[in-house]
């Protein structure tokens, strides 16, 4: 699954990767992105294993849940909105196999989870939304790392990855 496809650059490269019965649940509100992107996962002839949804990704998460998916994904992406990556951790536990992985990007928020709070005169390059949910991403790293459900490592590759394997 990918929470977050804008124009396809990440789900391609999953769609690329996986065998030719490989499925991806792909979410987004806007399909005018996905729509733009679409002719080059045609051209790469990978289509076929892609189930795009235009929607708020919690309505389908929560429609998962209550039907028969739980516990039934190998791979989940979730690449949307920062601030509701905690609410869509709670969803996506629910939805991964034990043993599955589920991964966030933008992890390392343009590096400025590693800055001192006070040190922002000093890094006046970084733009003031950035600021403004680095805190946010920081709670998240530090719920991820002291949560026994999961097994994880941030990976610093792009603006930090981090993967999370479910225990139980
Ligand atoms: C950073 S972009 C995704 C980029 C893509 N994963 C890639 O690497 O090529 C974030 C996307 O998340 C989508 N998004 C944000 N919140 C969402 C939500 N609650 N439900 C569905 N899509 C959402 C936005 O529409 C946007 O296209």
């Amino acid at each position: 699954m990918e929470i977050g496809v804008f124009t396809g650059y990440s789900l391609l490269g999953t769609a690329l990767a996986l065998p030719d019965d490989g499925q991806i649940t792909a979410i987004d509100l806007d399909i005018e992105a996905y729509e733009t992107g679409l002719p080059f996962i045609q051209k790469a002839g990978v289509e076929h294993k892609i189930n795009f949804i235009q929607s708020d990704a919690f309505v389908v998460l929560n429609d998962l849940i209550n039907g028969e998916e739980k516990s039934s994904f190998d791979f989940i992406f979730v690449d949307a909105q920062k601030e509701d990556y905690m609410k869509f951790h709670e969803k996506v536990m629910e939805l991964v196999k034990i043993g599955g992985i589920i991964a966030y990007d933008n992890t390392l928020w343009l590096g400025s989870v590693a800055y001192k709070q006070d040190e922002y005169e000093k890094h006046s390059e970084m733009p003031e939304s950035v600021w403004r949910n680095r805190d946010y991403v920081i709670q998240f790293n530090s719920f991820l790392a002291s949560n026994p459900q999961i097994e994880s490592s941030l990976l610093s590759i792009g603006d930090g990855l981090t993967l999370c394997r479910r225990l139980y």
